[in-house]
């Protein structure tokens, strides 16, 4: 049977707090997404620029919570060390790496002209 929609939410939002409560990662992605949030108001940056900077919040974030998700299954399907295990793991953190790699560049893309307007 299909549950209700709000459980469906309710657990979607478990999945976002645990992996708040649980990863030391995604503390450091929404400092940096509180930072960026004030600097692009600081900077006033342009309604393009909060579009590229709102994408790559849901795209880093999104990614870790999947991260975490990985990591969990991986922890309940192989408990013991395997290969595979390592295999599943470092490619679901190398995946946030790289959005989150690409994404400071895109950051830095976005707010160092609008510093170097400054001088
Ligand atoms: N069952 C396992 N078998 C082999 N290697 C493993 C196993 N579990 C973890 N590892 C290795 O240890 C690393 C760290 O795993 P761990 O479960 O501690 O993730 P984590 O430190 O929570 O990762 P993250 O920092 O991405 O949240 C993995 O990337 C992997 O290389």
């Amino acid at each position: 049977m299909r549950q209700p929609l709000s459980k469906s939410f309710a657990h979607a939002f478990d999945g976002i707090i645990d992996t708040v409560r649980d990863e030391r990662n995604i503390k450091i992605h929404l400092i940096m997404m509180v930072l960026v949030t004030i600097f692009g108001f600081i900077f006033h940056i342009t309604y393009e620029e909060w579009l590229i900077c709102l994408l790559l919040f849901a795209l880093v974030i999104s990614l870790e919570i999947a991260n975490t998700a990985i990591e969990a299954v991986v922890d309940l399907a192989c408990p013991e060390i395997h290969p595979l295990a390592k295999k599943a793991k470092d490619c679901a953190a190398g995946a946030v790496l790289v959005a989150a790699f690409f994404a400071a560049v895109i950051g830095l893309m976005i707010f160092v002209p609008h510093v170097l307007k400054l001088f």
